[in-house]
Parts: structure tokens; sequence; C-alpha cells
């Protein structure tokens, strides 16, 4: 119920209705995600052997606004022998119910914890890993501070944050430009002018962008001890920050 081909913007909206994770989102994501997400399927396996060198005993392994848990998926089974606890979590209600089923069948029913819920708002345990693979930038600006402060808190010395978002740049031209280039990735992946202008609009005020800068300056303040860019294609990017 949820590999279906993504035409949700393929004809014309009357009026285009702002994003969300609904039902019918969830029935295409996996293939939305790959075609919209330069990169996708390599940082997901990445986020695996990032798991596999940085997850330490007694300490869990987060995947926040893990959708249908495909990082939990890599999580876990590059970390089998450790056997860290994944907790996943999402606040919607259908990316969670179909992920459940998903990762029954996938036999990991009692490796992973599955919470629905708002990441902003949860209490933390103690963790070497925690994944924010695009998730951020869809939690408003104002309460992304004091998130990810009580998050680098709940970090263990040497644990780490994959942050992985959508990327603004200050300088317009180059904003032109890498926006011009997801765009063409899109229409290379089968989109339509139509999709890519009606998604664009169904996700103005959702999902915020903001500059590398921005995020480099938030997570030094959070605690992070060092940052480094590990992916970046056209305006998407990936941090490893270490605590
Ligand atoms: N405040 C919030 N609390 C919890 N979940 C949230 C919140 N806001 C948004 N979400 C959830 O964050 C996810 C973002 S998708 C992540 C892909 C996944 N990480 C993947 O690696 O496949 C990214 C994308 O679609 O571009 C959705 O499932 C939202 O419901
Ligand atoms: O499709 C886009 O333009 C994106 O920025 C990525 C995306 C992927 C899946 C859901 C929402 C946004």
């Amino acid at each position: 119920m949820s590999d279906q081909q993504d035409n949700i913007y393929a004809t014309a909206h009357q009026q285009v209705a702002r994003f969300s994770f609904d039902e019918t989102v969830v029935r295409v994501f996996p293939d939305m995600i790959r075609r919209s997400v330069p990169g996708y399927p390599s940082i997901i396996d990445m986020i695996g052997v990032l798991a596999a060198r940085y997850a330490q005993p007694d300490t869990c392994l987060y995947d926040l606004g893990c959708s249908l848990g495909a990082a939990t998926t890599a999580m876990a089974a590059l970390t089998a022998e450790q056997g860290n606890p994944v907790v996943a979590v999402d606040n919607s209600p259908a990316m969670i119910h179909q992920a459940e089923t998903l990762l029954a069948h996938a036999g990991l029913s009692e490796r992973v914890r599955l919470l629905e819920g708002d990441v902003a708002e949860m209490d933390f345990e103690p963790c070497s890993m925690a994944v924010l693979n695009f998730t951020l930038q869809f939690i408003a600006p104002e309460r992304r501070d004091a998130f990810i402060e009580r998050l680098a808190a709940a970090t263990v010395p040497g644990g780490i944050l994959v942050l992985s978002e959508k990327i603004r740049f200050e300088d317009e031209a180059e904003n032109a430009l890498q926006t011009e280039l997801h765009h063409a990735f899109k229409r290379n992946n089968g989109y339509s002018d139509l999709e890519i202008s009606q998604k664009r609009t169904a996700l103005e005020n959702v999902l915020i962008p903001e500059t590398l800068a921005a995020h480099e300056a938030r997570l030094r303040k959070a605690g992070y001890q060092h940052i480094h860019v590990w992916f970046r294609c056209f305006n998407f990017m990936s941090l490893l920050a270490v605590r």
C-alpha cells in the first residue's frame, strides 16, 4: 500500500492545498522521495554506515521524522550485533500506521520502538545517534533552536546528529541556479512542469529551507563540536554533527 507511482500533482488542481503527509502521500511516498530528493537512496545507505561507526553501548538511536522507516531500517540492519534500541518517531498517523506494517514485515518490530508524536515536544533518552533526514525543514523555524538544543543535550560525547535538509542560498543567482538544477533532476525523473510547479506551491510555507550558515550556527550553539558536510547535491545537503 506504499508502492504506487506519485502522480498527485499530475492533473491541474483548481486550488493547490498545503502539502501534508496524509494517506494519499503515504501511498506514493517511496516513489515520491526517490524521484524528488537527489541522492536519497545513497543517503539512506550511508546513514547505515554512520550507525555502524557511531553507535555506542547502552544508548539508543533516534530516527526523528521517520516516515516509512527507511533510515530506521538501515540503522537497525548495520547495528544488528550491537543491538541498540532504535526509536522511530513521526507525527503523521498515516505514516506511522504504514511504517508499523513495513517494519513488521522486515522482522524489526522487536528492535524498533515506533512512536507517534511531535519530535520537537518529546523527551529524549541518552542517544549516540539521531537522524533528522529531511524533517527539520518541516518544523516551524521559531521552534528549531530549542528542539536542537534539547536533542544535543541528550546526545552522549562522541555521539552524532545526521541532519539532512533542502537548503536556501543567500545569493539570489546561486539560489535560482540550484533550484533550477533540482527541477531538472525532477523532470529527468518523469515529473512534468505542471507537477513540479503545483508541488512547489503546495510546499510554500510548509517546507521552510534555511542556509547552510544558519544550520551550522544552530548546531554549534547547541553544543555540537565538529560539523561536517558529508553529502551535497544541488540544494540538498546532509551534515554530520559530532557532540
Ligand atoms: N514536528 C514533527 N514531528 C514528527 N514528525 C514530523 C514533524 N514534522 C514533520 N514530520 C514528519 O517528517 C517527515 C518528513 S519526510 C522524512 C523522510 C524520512 N526521514 C526518510 O528518510 O525516509 C521528508 C520529506 O518528505 O521531504 C514526514 O513523515 C512528516 O510527517
Ligand atoms: O519535491 C520537492 O520539491 C522537495 O523539496 C522534496 C520533497 C520530497 C517529499 C516530500 C516533500 C518534499
